[in-house]
This record gives structure tokens, sequence and C-alpha cells, in this order.
């Protein structure tokens, strides 16, 4: 099939979108997402795929990006969507958020041509819903208003910044809000490599007997020997993200120091690779949280079809629609703590009309 599916058209529309507050973390922040929209035609189905770089989380610049997807405009019309898959396992477009767009645009046009969501593209026994943690931005602006709102909301499992602010002000807004977090629910921490080992080992027994779910990224040199000492010492996962860009396929993930890694398919350069990833974790018996770059809805779909081929049940980081002011389509379906996935054949992305068309 795939041999037989011929791209007609190609082209890529950069977007510009608001975000409702701003994104704060350790290594920075941002007020809007920038990227580009990759449209691949066929004769009769269009496959949609979303490059957003962020290099603070692993992906490369936006300028190599673009250039990496400009080139695929010039190569890819004329050629089937077997042949581009087939470039890119062999190197083509090596830049992991380029890849991943040009991957998902292939992926959806051929879950559309087999007549499957493209989570059974991926895996057959894929499931219909994501279990996703909710995002509260940093430690700093949240209140136990905040914390009761995402209980009702359903949120089991919250995310929150931290390493934002100096320890000593974070460990005290943490053992303050403590009391207000609900029974049933635990806080899901990323410090974004902003902490000292030292420091690490202080804050970590500070906050000892906290409702904490696990943290992402605790030090600033993510040194293998170091994260499995402060995981031996941590009453919960200990996760990398960002420091597993460039992470080769034939990686030792036994070797990594943690429990838990966090797939983000921008960093890692497309669906197939993170599931590849996450297979690879889960027989080395280490945990796997799938979460996106804050991207559009054109990246969030195939990233939660991601999310459903895994097989991990945890919360995966895919309820950032809602920080987006204006996106490019209808996001997933987020019911309660759980993004509803369609049966549609492919990714399940329709973009809305495009406001400046050529
Ligand atoms: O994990 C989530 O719930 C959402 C995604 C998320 O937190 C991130 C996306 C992009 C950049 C980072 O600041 C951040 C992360 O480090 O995990
Ligand atoms: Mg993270």
């Amino acid at each position: 099939m795939m041999d037989r599916l011929r791209i007609d058209r190609f082209r890529i529309r950069p977007y510009d979108l608001p975000l409702r507050r701003d994104w704060r973390s350790a290594r920075g922040g941002f007020e809007r997402r920038r990227g580009w929209l990759v449209c691949a035609a066929t004769d009769g189905a269009i496959g949609f795929g979303d490059c957003a770089p962020i290099p603070a989380a692993g992906t490369e610049a936006p300028e190599s990006a673009e250039s990496a997807l400009l080139n695929a405009c010039a190569r890819a019309p004329g050629r089937s969507v077997g042949e581009m898959l087939g470039m890119l396992d062999n190197g083509y477009a090596p830049t992991p958020a380029a890849r991943f767009a040009l991957e998902c645009a292939l992926l959806d046009l051929l879950s559309q041509a087999e007549g499957v969501p493209l989570r059974r593209l991926l895996a057959h026994d894929a499931s219909d819903t994501v279990p996703v943690n909710g995002i509260l931005g940093a430690l700093a602006t949240l209140t136990a208003a905040d914390l009761d709102q995402a209980a009702e909301a359903g949120f089991r499992v919250v995310k929150l910044k931290v390493g934002v602010e100096d320890p000593p002000s974070e460990i005290g807004r943490m053992l303050a809000l403590a009391p207000f977090v609900p029974a049933d629910m635990r806080l899901r921490l990323d410090a974004n490599g902003a902490w000292g080992y030292d420091e690490a080992c202080r804050i970590l027994d500070q906050l000892a007997g906290l409702p904490i779910e696990s943290l992402e990224e605790p030090l600033r040199i993510p040194d293998p020997t170091r994260l499995h000492a402060l995981q031996e010492r941590a009453g919960f996962p200990l996760a990398r993200d960002e420091s597993l860009a460039g992470l080769t396929a034939d990686a030792d993930l036994g070797g990594l120091g943690v429990k838990r890694i966090v797939i983000k398919p921008a960093v890692v350069g497309g669906l197939r690779s993170a599931l590849d990833l996450s297979r690879r974790a889960a027989t080395a018996g280490i945990e796997v949280v799938v979460t996106g770059v804050v991207e559009s809805a054109a990246g969030l779909w195939p990233t939660a079809q991601l999310a459903a081929s895994t097989g991990s049940a945890l919360p995966h980081g895919l309820a950032t629609a809602d920080w987006l002011a204006e996106d490019l389509g209808v996001a997933p379906c987020l019911t309660g703590a759980h993004l509803s996935l369609s049966d549609r054949p492919g990714s399940g992305f329709t973009p809305h009309p495009d406001p400046n068309p050529e």
C-alpha cells in the first residue's frame, strides 16, 4: 500500500499561536508557540504533521527545522509514502522535530489509506483512551484552589514546574501546600535540570513524605551515577526527559540511572523511534510517559495516538491544548483525566480553514 501512495503536493504553513498564560520552567519560558503545519497530499487525502521546535526541550533550532522542511517540500512531490519513510529510515531529515513532523504526515496518509486510526498502524492492541496528567504551571503560582479545581476536573496526577525559584522558597511553598493536596492526588514535579547533586539531595530529604508521584530532570548535569544515587534516595521515580536528546537506538537504557523516561517524539525523532524506545524501556523495566512539546493539535493528535500504542498506563503529558489560546484544529477530546481517541482513520487531526490560503 505505502509504495502505491504517491505524494502529489507537499507544503508547510508557518503558525504562531498565543498561549493563555506564560509557560515557565527552569530552562526559561515562552508566551507563544511557533512552528509549521506540514501537509502532504495524495490524490484524495491529506496527511498532517506539526513541527514546533523547542531547543530547551531537546529539539533542533527552528532554523534547522525549517531548512529540513523546505528540503522535503522540494523532494517529496512525486515520491511514494513508502519511499519517503525509507528515506527517513536511512537518515534523511536527521533533525528530530522536522523528522517527527514529516513522519506524522506520512503515517497519517498511510493510516487513512489503510482505513485505521494511526494508533492501530503502530500497535494492533493500542487503547482508545489515554490517561493524562493535569498541568498547573510553576509552583510559584500554584494555589490550593488550583489543586481543588484540578481534582474536580478529575486529575489524580498534576504536574508542577520546580527549580524556577531558589530551593528554600520552593521547599517552603511545597510544605505549605502539602496539606491542601487532595488525598487521592499526587504531584509530578519537573525541575528541568535546575539543581546540583548536593542541592538535589537536600531538597529530596526535605520533601520526603509529601505526595510526590515523580520528579523529572533533577540534575543540571545528568550524570547516570549521580542520578542512580539520587534515585536510591527518592521514594518515587526520577525521570529523564530532555537529557535523552541524542540517545542512540542501541543505548543501554539500564544505564540511565532512573526508573522512568519521558518520551517526546519531537525530541527522539518521530513516532516509530519513540515507540521503539518505549518498548526497549519496558523490556529494561523502565517506566514510560509520553509527552508533547505544547504544540498545536496537529502534533498533539499523533502524539496521543503514540501514547495509546505504548501500553503504558501512567498518565501522559498530553493535556496541553488548554494552554493555547488558539489552535490549528480541534484537539483530542479531554474527558476527566483521559483523552478519548476517535476511530476515524488517520491521526484524527483536521485543520480549521487556512486564514491565508494561497
Ligand atoms: O508533561 C506535560 O504534562 C506537558 C509537557 C511539558 O511539561 C513540557 C513540554 C515542553 C517543554 C517543557 O517545559 C516541558 C517538560 O520538560 O516536560
Ligand atoms: Mg520534563
